[in-house]
């Protein structure tokens, strides 16, 4: 049997829809593998009684079909499902590390991302890899055309997670068609800020670039609560906010100092219009780890 954590993500970061991704320290899905005649799923943990166990509806049957390795798989669930802090991607970056892994398919984590990304295609209608990027590999990524590139960063984040659920399908269909070149040229600035931020490993930079004015407000629009969970942080001393993926988690950027102030005022501002929600005190993390051989 082999065992990979896979870790949650954070797509976007505003400024890069559908570009940028990080891997975060925090939550994460366990996946382990049995060679099998059959691919069979089970899922467990954090969401797991709304996630099919039929191959051809999980993202992990997905996986295993571009792979050609059917195996049993077992997905212990860190990251809530629907929320914006690629669930879906998670397992289905644990999963090609795994199977990769037991059926000596000899990829490496870069190929392994378009592989990877067949997964998000079954349940978002779109093979978007900006989060099965971060989850295989690490770090910050920029996923475009040319392939992926990477750069390790340790920007300290606060992912807020409210109890309310948001497809990314749905979430995909607010997009707008078309976009004025004002905010285009912001938007192209802001993403240049935001990726010399992550190489000099500045929150600051990080913050400052994640400003968006295309994507972002339709999808705030669909999250309760996100303008005064936003404007809260930003008092709390938040170098930026925006909506994780494709929401309703919510992404803080701050230095390490503010971290605990940003986390209780996220979560005093859901709290105050009576929704529940958690927060993940972390920081941009490492990749999928393979941490258990026994075959
Ligand atoms: N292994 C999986 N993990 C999580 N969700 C999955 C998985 N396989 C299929 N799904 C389905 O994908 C959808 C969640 O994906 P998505 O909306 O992209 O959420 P997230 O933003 O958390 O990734 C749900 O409908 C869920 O049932
Ligand atoms: N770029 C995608 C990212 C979706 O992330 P998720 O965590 O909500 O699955 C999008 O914005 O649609």
């Amino acid at each position: 049997m082999l065992t990979v954590r896979a870790p949650a993500t954070s797509a976007n970061l505003g400024s890069g829809f559908d570009v940028f991704g990080v891997a975060l320290g925090a939550p994460a899905d366990v996946i382990r593998v049995e060679r099998a005649p059959e691919t069979s799923i089970s899922v467990t943990g954090a969401g797991s009684q709304y996630i099919p166990e039929d191959p051809k509806k999980n993202t992990v049957g997905a996986v295993a079909e571009a792979l050609e390795a059917p195996a049993h798989i077992r997905i212990d669930k860190g990251v809530r499902p629907s929320s914006g802090l690629g669930s879906s991607a998670a397992s289905a970056a644990g999963a090609a590390v795994a199977l990769n892994e037991l059926y000596d398919r000899g990829y490496t984590r870069e190929e392994l991302v378009p592989i990877a990304a067949e997964g998000e295609a079954l349940v978002s209608g779109e093979a978007h890899a900006d989060n099965v990027a971060p989850s295989l590999l690490g770090g910050f990524t920029i996923v475009t055309d040319h392939g992926v590139n990477r750069v390790d960063a340790s920007i300290p984040v606060v992912a807020c997670l409210p109890e309310t659920t948001v497809s990314t399908r749905d979430a995909r269909g607010v997009v707008p068609d078309r976009a004025h070149m004002n905010d285009v040229v912001d938007t192209v600035g802001n993403a240049a800020t935001l990726s010399l931020g992550m190489a000099k490993n500045d929150p600051e930079l990080v913050g400052n670039g994640m400003n968006d004015g295309i994507v972002t407000p339709e999808r705030a629009a669909l999250i309760r609560g996100y303008d005064r969970v936003r404007d809260a942080a930003l008092e709390a001393g938040a170098t930026g906010v925006t909506v994780s993926g494709a929401g309703p988690g919510i992404l803080s950027v701050c230095h390490a100092r503010d971290q605990r102030a940003v986390a209780s005022t996220m979560l005093g501002a859901f709290d105050s219009i009576g929704i529940e929600s958690r927060a993940y005190q972390t920081s941009v993390g490492g990749g999928a780890t393979l941490f258990t051989e026994d075959r």
